[in-house]
């Protein structure tokens, strides 16, 4: 981190006022100094590359000299991967340096993020033995196509297909429509010359499901495509723009009969076909993948906040009393109101996401000693949570960029970028509706098991609980507020259970009767998120072992989560718990209250979250608050800016004005 010599004074301030060692923070929601310590020794190894550095900002190369100098970057960085490796032994330490080189997203995310976990979570031993190494170590290249032009969220109906020939012992893949081609897929574009493809595969004309298989795409020496691979790139996105997503067809590709990953279903030569213990193991990288977003909800809400919260100490505009000096913005309550949540969230996401990791892995562990009792609670838990974290944090960075005004609109505030990335989660790994339905699912299975009387699975345990409950009085404590999100999930898996019921009592089958009952639905998985959400976090921050003075302000905005939710739901618990109008003056009070006590410490949370400004890659956000001589020597940096007089004035505007005079 830089040093305070050259700061801008307001920052000086605001960090005299800080109330806890940042450094305690930075150490707890990194889980060490250890941790902190090899992550920036880390960072320090990949910022000392001076080839890393880019000359002009991104936004001023074309779509394909932006393409090339992210695989040039994202090369050099695997390097310093592997260089890391062999010294110490071990993988760097978890971080978000990509982030201060690539700046938008690798060519290779597909790659590490699924490629080759698809490998390790779906090949056999043998499989593994073969692919892992050659992926890991870059030999060859690789992405995850899936999702087609006409499919991406019913993957049952995808339409790629690989028929098996047993006289060769080969699968022939194919794509017969135009629908059926790969769509989107990370890497694919340009980059990669290996895929995992998932396709339906076919036995003797008959169809056994989707299954993944290996497909070597393009030559290794040459990069072109091999005979019978049609590849290419999608072109330009709201963001994205490095991942070099891709499309892709096969017309009668073969491939042995060993590049169908069978850790779970098999081919054997002669076509039996051997099903595995559960055919939804296949979407097993999604679940994972799934996991890691809501941690990357947290980095993102933390990354958008931190550029907010210092340009707002560093930014003053207006009175709050004529009598004295322009305002800090940040003390401006709608200002705190836009901007505190997101720090909060950032909190409630990371521990979110340790807590849902460690469900993670001991479902895995239980799935290797084939015990799968937990694997629906785990699928319905990651689907929601990545739902509800990626939309809630989209909407956080929206709100922080427009809490910096128009600077929040320059690129290079990094807040227009890092929305376009953010957002895209909502999609990608599982449409947020489409989720939503799937923790739905769950949800109505759980509750007729709660009325039958039996024994439900931890995360929803607070239905049957909520069944006893239901007439105790509403208690204005975190652990109340708690209790009553329980309350609303509890009203509004009943609602939509009964809805489904009215329906089919009208004669409507079960499928046309989910359908109705749908907005609802979704309305109940978002329920069950958000209380899901606050309880995990609060506990989280009940169980720290932080500071008396770092605890208080880790409590102040774990309620701060709880009371602004509780105001934005205010409907739902008035209809669904026993809170009263009184309890909601109360709180609405408390919020308010929450806001000024977290406003001297504003500045002191963000630099909690550790991010150098490298990463921050912002005119808006840096340590030390230079915030107008950064856009101006952004703005210095246009190629417009790096001519006197423009060609265009010689070729149109002055032959126009001239034409005017006629
Ligand atoms: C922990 C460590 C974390 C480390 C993190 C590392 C992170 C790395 C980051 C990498 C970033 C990568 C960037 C990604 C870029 C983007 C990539 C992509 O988008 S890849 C494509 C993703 N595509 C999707 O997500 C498709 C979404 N659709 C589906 O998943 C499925 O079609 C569906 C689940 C919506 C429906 O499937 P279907 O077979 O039709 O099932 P049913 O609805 O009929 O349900 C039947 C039954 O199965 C259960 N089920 C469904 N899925 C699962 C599952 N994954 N696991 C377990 N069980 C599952 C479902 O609940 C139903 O159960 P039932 O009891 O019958 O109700
Ligand atoms: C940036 C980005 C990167 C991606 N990277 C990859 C990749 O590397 N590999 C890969 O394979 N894929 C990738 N994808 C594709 C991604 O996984 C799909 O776009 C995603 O799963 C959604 O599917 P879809 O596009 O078919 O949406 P659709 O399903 O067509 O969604 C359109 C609308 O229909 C609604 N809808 C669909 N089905 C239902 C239903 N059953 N009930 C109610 N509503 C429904 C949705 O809610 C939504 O409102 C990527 C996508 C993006 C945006």
């Amino acid at each position: 981190m830089s040093t305070e010599t050259k700061c801008n004074p307001d920052l000086v301030r605001e960090r005299a006022k800080c109330t806890f060692d940042v450094n305690e923070l930075i150490n707890l929601f990194y889980g060490s100094e250890k941790a902190t310590k090899e992550r920036r020794h880390f960072e320090d190894a990949v910022l000392a590359v001076k080839e890393l550095k880019d000359a002009i900002p991104e936004e001023y190369l074309s779509h394909k000299e932006r393409y090339e100098n992210g695989v040039r970057k994202a090369t050099i960085l695997r390097d310093v991967y592997r260089d890391y490796k062999a010294k110490h032994n071990r993988d760097p330490p978890p971080n978000q340096i990509t982030k201060a080189v690539i700046k938008d997203i690798s060519p290779f995310l597909l790659h590490n993020g699924m490629f080759v976990p698809t490998i390790a979570g779906q090949g056999t031993p043998e499989q593994q033995a073969e692919w892992l190494p050659k992926a890991e170590s870059m030999q060859i290249i690789g992405t995850y196509a899936q999702t087609e032009l006409g499919h991406g969220s019913f993957i049952r109906g995808l339409e790629t297909i690989a028929t098996y020939d047993p006289k060769t012992e080969e699968f022939v893949l194919n794509n017969p429509t135009l629908t059926s081609f790969k769509w989107w897929p990370g890497g694919l574009g340009s980059t990669v010359n290996h895929c995992v493809v998932v396709a339906q595969l076919y036995i003797n004309g008959k169809s056994h499901g989707i299954h993944p298989f290996i497909a070597q795409i393009r030559d290794l020496d040459t990069h072109k495509p091999l005979p019978g691979v049609k590849v290419g790139e999608i072109g330009p996105k709201m963001g994205f723009q490095t991942a070099n997503n891709g499309f892709l067809g096969f017309d009668n590709f073969r491939i042995p009969r060993k590049n169908m990953l069978m850790k779970n279903a098999q081919v054997l030569k002669d076509g039996t076909f051997v099903k595995g213990i559960n055919e939804k193991l296949t979407y097993g990288t999604m679940v994972m993948v799934r996991v890691g977003i809501v941690g990357d909800c947290s980095f993102y809400a933390a990354l958008a906040a931190t550029i907010a919260v210092r340009y707002s100490a560093v930014r003053h505009q207006s009175h709050i009393k004529a009598s004295e000096p322009e305002a800090q913005i940040l003390d401006y309550l709608t200002q705190q109101h836009k901007l505190f949540i997101a720090v909060a969230s950032s909190h409630v996401y990371r521990n979110a996401y340790l807590w849902m990791e460690k469900m993670y892995t001991n479902v895995m562990k239980e799935l290797s000693q084939d015990k799968q009792d937990n694997l629906p609670e785990l699928h319905a838990t990651a689907c929601c949570l990545k739902a509800v974290c990626s939309r809630d944090a989209g909407s956080l960075v929206e709100e922080c960029r427009l809490a910096c005004g128009g600077h929040g609109y320059m690129a290079s505030s990094n807040l227009p970028l890092t929305y376009g990335v953010t957002i895209a989660a909502v999609t990608y790994e599982g449409e947020r509706t489409v989720l939503l339905l799937q923790t739905a699912r769950y949800l109505m299975k759980a509750w007729m098991a709660a009325l039958k009387g039996k024994v439900l699975s931890p995360s929803v345990s607070y239905l049957l609980n909520s069944l006893k409950e239901s007439k105790k009085p509403w208690q204005n404590t975190p652990e109340g507020i708690v209790k009553g999100f329980q309350h609303v999930s509890f009203g509004k898996v009943k609602a939509a259970y009964e809805t489904i019921q009215k329906y089919m009592k009208q004669g409507k089958d079960y499928e046309d009767a989910w359908n109705l009952a749908s907005v609802q639905l979704v309305k109940a998985s978002e329920a069950h998120s958000r209380a899901i959400l606050c309880e995990v976090s609060w506990e989280a921050v009940c169980s720290s072992s932080a500071s008396p003075n770092l605890s208080r302000v880790l409590q102040q905005l774990a309620q701060l989560y709880l009371t602004y939710w509780t105001l934005e739901t205010s409907g739902d618990l008035l209809l669904y718990s026993n809170i009263t109008k009184d309890d909601l003056i109360i709180l609405r009070d408390k919020y308010e209250e929450l806001l000024v006590a977290i406003r001297p410490n504003a500045v002191g949370l963000v630099d909690g979250f550790d991010l150098r400004d490298e990463i921050l890659n912002s005119t808006l956000g840096s340590y030390d608050g230079r915030v107008y001589e950064r856009l101006m020597e952004e703005a210095l940096k246009s190629p417009l800016n790096q001519e006197t007089v423009n060609s265009s004035f010689h070729k149109y505007l002055k032959p126009m004005m001239e034409k005017a005079k006629l």
